[in-house]
């Protein structure tokens, strides 16, 4: 009986932390949402986010469909059997990607086979440690791969872009966490929060890293040295203008938690955890004897709900230049398009990613993809009843990944639009000017915004690639996203990264001494 029980509450804790924001991350995105001005892009992105929040909670539905790496950290009582804990989080991982609240997400790194049900070599992550008290704590955190690649380890002394030099002192350690997020841009999809281990080894300073993720966003930390670095951060990075996606704005930074350790002589890291705003953590404390939950944390205070006075069209907000847009579609409409202008995209598109983009670079396409639009998203999907497939959560994934192969690609087959997030670099921008295409950027992590906006599956190709790689023929209705590339030379990405390596150098200066 207890090990049922054990099974039912690490699946409630999964769904829990999958499809509902802890409350402190939802206070935090409402107080951004407060800070930006009305009317902008990056109003009208963290609209969708808070939308796409409330929608993922009301269906018990995953919040992004990237549900991440699950990691969990559990203390148990002395006398606890481990072992059995361990098992018991398989199988509710097992059910719990059958029911779709996980996507699958483990693959061979070798053969790039997708296990199916989120287990692997690996997967889970699981890591025990005992304490005297006399219940089980298990947190968990649902980490995405986009903020996962963001992250960076710094080690010191060294010479950063814009900032310049990072000594081994209390004043190096604040330029590389400023320069961590001037690093991630939009691409791990700000507005994000970070967690900093200064000191250890590159694995332990990591570690300590990622534990600070498992904070509390409004805690003070008890160092007052760190507490200060801690508010500083967070003041001067959304001072850097990189916003909501990287769109702009002033919404950069939620959080930034700070823990510290020892080194050994030679070495001094400074570990950077990014994690996106889908901030997907929670933790429970279990009675050891029955299985059950007491209780939860990350529950103090007032939980916000995104209501409909909040829900604005975000096509309503920037009407003026916004435009419709249904494949095929034309070079000469293509051309017309430029960066600010919102699209509203209903008809066909078709999803690629990662394997298909490798795929493409050397084999021909599965249909004619002239006119088309390729959507860069690895969805969330179940077949239901009937064996029809349905979209569960569809967000968009990093485009950048694709930047070796984009370019090429769309001149091979005739491709107009492509579609993601975190915008792409030279090659692809250039490759948009000769053979007139775009890049849109969808909202990163409104997973369960977009899934609404697709209104059939029409076909698949490559299954052998995995459920989140294959090719999906999708229809969409009113699906919105922003010009960030078009096919005269502009670049909103670009600009940003700009402008906010510009405000990054006014921080050079030692403040502390
Ligand atoms: O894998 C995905 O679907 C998205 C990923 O988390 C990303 O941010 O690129
Ligand atoms: S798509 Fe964005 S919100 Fe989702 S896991 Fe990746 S970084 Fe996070």
């Amino acid at each position: 009986m207890y090990l049922e029980t054990l099974e039912k509450s690490i699946y409630e804790l999964i769904t829990e932390t999958s499809t509902n924001l802890p409350k402190d991350v939802r206070r935090a995105v409402s107080k951004a949402k407060a800070a930006e001005n009305a009317g902008t892009r990056a109003s009208m992105s963290l609209d969708t986010i808070t939308n796409n929040i409330q929608m993922a909670d009301d269906k018990v539905s995953p919040i992004c469909q990237d549900t991440g790496m699950p990691t969990f950290k559990i203390k148990t009582p002395i006398g606890v059997n481990q072992l059995e804990i361990k098992a018991a989080i398989k199988r509710a991982i097992v059910s719990a990607t059958k029911n779709a609240k996980l996507r699958p997400n483990a693959v061979d790194s070798l053969t790039g086979e997708n296990s199916g049900d989120n287990l692997g070599e690996g997967v889970p992550v699981v890591k025990f440690e005992q304490w005297e008290n006399d219940y089980i704590e298990m947190k968990l955190i649902l980490k995405g791969g986009g903020c996962e690649n963001k992250n960076i380890q710094y080690s010191l002394p060294t010479e950063l872009e814009g900032i310049g030099r990072a000594g081994r002192d209390l004043d190096g350690i604040r330029k590389c966490i400023l320069h961590s997020v001037y690093q991630a841009q939009g691409q791990g999809c700000s507005a994000g929060f970070i967690g900093v281990g200064i000191g250890g080894d590159r694995a332990s300073g990591y570690d300590l890293a990622k534990e600070q993720l498992f904070r509390s966003v409004d805690d003070v930390n008890s160092n007052s040295q760190l507490a200060e670095l801690e508010e500083y951060t967070v003041e001067k990075a959304n001072t850097l203008g990189i916003g909501t996606m990287g769109f702009g704005g002033e919404a950069t930074l939620l959080g930034c938690k700070i823990g510290v350790m020892h080194r050994i002589p030679a070495s001094f890291f400074v570990s950077v955890a990014y994690n996106c705003w889908a901030y997907r953590r929670l933790a429970i404390n279990i009675n050891p004897t029955t299985g059950q939950i007491n209780e939860w944390q990350f529950q103090e205070g007032e939980k916000v709900e995104f209501k409909d006075e909040d829900k604005v069209d975000p096509t309503e907000e920037i009407a003026t230049n916004f435009v419709e847009l249904r494949a095929p579609v034309s070079e000469e409409a293509i051309r017309k398009l430029k960066v600010g202008d919102v699209v509203k995209i209903s008809g066909m598109m078709y999803t690629g990613r990662d394997a298909i983009h490798k795929y493409l670079s050397d084999h021909d396409a599965p249909l004619d993809l002239n006119g088309q639009i390729i959507y860069h998203c690895g969805p969330v999907v179940l077949k239901d009843k009937e064996g029809n497939w349905q979209i569960k959560a569809a967000g968009p994934t990093t485009s950048i990944r694709e930047e070796p192969y984009q370019g090429d690609i769309m001149k091979k087959f005739g491709i107009r639009a492509v579609m993601g997030k975190g915008g792409m670099g030279p090659k692809t921008l250039a490759a948009l000017s000769e053979h007139g295409g775009v890049y849109l950027n969808a909202i990163g992590g409104a997973a369960q915004y977009y899934a609404n906006c697709i209104t059939g599956v029409e076909g698949v190709d490559l299954m052998q690639f995995g459920l989140p790689e294959a090719m999906w023929h999708l229809r969409v209705e009113d699906f919105t996203a922003v010009v960030t590339m078009d096919s005269h030379g502009n670049s909103l990405h670009a600009d940003v990264d700009k402008s906010s390596l510009e405000k990054l150098a006014l921080y050079s200066e030692r403040v502390y001494k």
